[in-house]
C-alpha cells in the first residue's frame, strides 16, 4: 500500500519536501538531527479546528495545550490566531504570556502544583483548574494573602475508558487526575465557602491520541450533567472546558483519524443540548495539542551506519533523546528516506538511535528503500510531544528547530552545545583547590 501524505509533504524528483523545501537541502543547510515545522500547516490546522467548533457554537475558545510543543514561535502564531493556552507549569504560563496570550484565555492545569505555581497564577490573574481539596485550601490562602480573588474550575474525573495507550488515558477512574464523581458537588460547595476563590468553570480531559469521537461525546454528556448539579448549588458557570485529545493518523497506510469537524459534530451538539436544558450559556473551552501541531513537523536525521546482524539495522543520529514516543508508548512514526523517497521500499530495517539503551528504537521492522550511510531519513508527525519531551541523555545536546514558511526557512530554536550542558554544572566549594 502507498503512503498517504498530508498535503504539505510531497515527493519531487525522488526527494521529500516539506512545504516548498527539500528535506535533503534543509539537512545540508542546518545539519542533523533537525526538527522542521511548516508554518502554513500550523495555521491551517488551527483554523480548521476553530471553524469546525464554531460552526455549531460561536462562543468557543481554543486553549492550545502548550505541552505538545512549547516553542515560543509556535505559541506566538497561535496567539495571533486567537488562541489561549492550557498551561501545566509556571514555565508554560510564562511562555504563554510572553507569546502574547491574554491571562483570561489561560487555564493553569495540573495535579501537583507547587505553592509557587499557585502564587504565579494569582499574580498574573490566570484561572486555575483545581485538582484536589488541598489545592483549593492552598489557593484560597495564597489569594487571601495577595488580596485577590481567583476564578477556578475543578478538573472532573469522568471515569471514562478510552481507546488509547494506557499511559496517556487520563480520565480513567484510576487516573491520578481530577476529582471523582461523588466528591464534585462537595468540591464546588467548599469553593463557594472560600472567600478568595470563585468557582466559574468546569474542566476535564479524558486522554490523548484518541481516534474515536464517542468517548468525547460521552465526556461532554457527563460534563453537562455535572453542570446541572453545580448550577443548582448556585455556581454561575462562565466556561466548560472539555479538554483535548483528538488523535492523528501516525500510520499513513492503515490509520484513519476523525477530522476536527467530525469531532465537533459529535461533541458540540451534546454540549449545546445540555446547556440549553439548563438555560446557561458558558463558553466552550477546548484544549487541543497534538491535532494542531502533530503533523506539522518532521525530524530529519542522518544515517550513521547500516549493519546486518540478526536483522538489518539503520543507525541514525536521532534517538529517544529527541523523540521519546516510540520508546515510551511503542508509538508508530512513519520513516521516509528523504533522498530516496520514490524508490521502492523493498528491504526490512529496524531504525535505531544513538542512545546507549536497547529500547532506543525509532521504528522496528519497516520496509524502506535500500539504505546506506549518509542517507537522510525523515521521521514524520513529530510536532507533538517530540521536542517537548526531548532530553540531554548521554550528554547529547538537543537539536535545532527550523520553521519553513513559503520560500523562507529559519531557526526558531538554536541547537544546544555541550558547553550549554556544561554551563549548568558547578564545582562544589569543598572541591575547590
Ligand atoms: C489537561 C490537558 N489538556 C490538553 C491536553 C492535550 O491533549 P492532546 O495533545 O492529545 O490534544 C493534555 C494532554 O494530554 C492535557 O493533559
Ligand atoms: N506525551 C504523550 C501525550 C500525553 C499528553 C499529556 N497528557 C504522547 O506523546 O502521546
Amino acid at each position: 500500500m502507498a503512503l498517504i501524505l498530508p498535503n504539505h509533504l510531497t515527493v519531487k524528483e525522488g526527494h521529500l519536501y516539506i512545504g516548498k523545501h527539500d528535506c535533503v537541502s534543509l539537512a545540508e543547510e542546518y545539519g542533523t538531527p533537525l526538527y522542521v515545522t511548516d508554518e502554513e500547516r500550523l495555521r491551517s490546522n488551527f483554523t480548521r479546528y476553530d471553524e469546525a467548533l464554531k460552526k455549531h457554537y460561536p462562543d468557543v475558545q481554543l486553549l492550545y495545550a502548550a505541552k505538545a510543543n512549547g516553542n515560543l514561535t509556535i505559541m506566538k502564531i497561535f496567539a495571533s490566531l486567537g488562541a489561549g493556552a492550557d498551561v501545566f507549569s509556571s514555565g508554560e504560563l510564562h511562555m504563554a504570556l510572553l507569546a502574547g496570550m491574554p491571562p483570561e484565555k489561560l487555564l493553569f492545569n495540573g495535579s501537583s502544583k507547587t505553592r509557587e505555581d499557585l502564587s504565579l497564577a494569582v499574580e498574573k490573574g490566570v484561572k486555575v483548574s483545581l485538582d484536589s481539596f488541598d489545592e483549593l485550601r492552598q489557593l484560597n490562602e495564597i489569594a487571601g494573602e495577595a488580596g485577590k480573588i481567583v476564578e477556578v474550575s475543578f478538573r472532573i474525573n469522568p471515569a471514562i475508558d478510552v481507546p488509547t495507550h494506557p499511559k496517556i488515558a487520563t480520565g480513567l477512574a484510576t487516573s491520578k487526575f481530577g476529582i471523582k464523581a461523588d466528591q464534585i458537588v462537595d468540591a464546588y460547595r467548599a469553593a463557594m465557602e472560600c472567600p478568595n476563590v470563585v468557582p466559574v468553570g468546569m474542566h476535564c480531559h479524558i486522554g490523548s491520541q484518541i481516534l474515536d469521537v464517542e468517548p468525547f461525546a460521552k465526556a461532554a454528556e457527563i460534563m453537562v450533567r455535572v453542570a446541572g448539579e453545580i448550577t443548582d448549588l448556585g455556581v454561575r458557570l462562565s466556561f466548560i472546558d472539555i479538554g483535548g485529545g483528538l488523535g492523528i493518523p501516525y500510520n499513513h497506510e492503515t490509520e484513519v483519524a476523525p477530522t476536527p469537524q467530525e469531532y465537533a459534530d459529535a461533541v458540540v451538539p451534546v454540549f449545546l443540548k445540555g446547556i440549553q436544558k439548563l438555560g446557561i450559556k458558558p463558553q466552550l473551552w477546548v484544549e487541543p495539542g497534538r491535532n494542531l501541531v502533530g503533523d506539522t513537523t518532521v525530524l530529519l536525521s542522518k544515517v550513521n551506519s547500516v549493519k546486518t546482524s540478526h536483522k538489518k539495522f539503520v543507525n541514525i543520529d536521532a534517538g529517544f533523546n529527541l523523540l521519546l514516543r516510540p520508546a515510551m508508548y511503542d508509538s508508530y512514526h512513519e520513516v521516509i528516506v528523504a533522498n530516496k523517497a520514490d524508490m521502492e521500499r523493498d528491504t526490512e530495517y529496524t531504525v535505531t538511535g544513538p542512545i546507549c539503551e536497547t529500547g532506543d528504537i525509532i521504528a522496528a521492522d519497516r520496509k524502506l528503500p535500500r539504505t546506506e550511510d549518509g542517507d537522510i531519513v525523515a521521521i514524520l508527525d513529530t510536532g507533538a510531544y517530540g521536542y517537548s519531551m526531548a532530553s540531554q541523555y548521554n550528554c547529547r545536546p538537543r537539536c535545532p528547530e527550523v520553521m519553513v514558511f513559503g520560500e523562507r526557512s529559519g531557526i526558531m530554536r538554536r541547537g544546544e552545545s555541550v558547553i550549554d550542558i556544561l554551563n549548568t554544572m558547578k564545582k562544589l566549594p569543598w572541591h575547590e583547590k
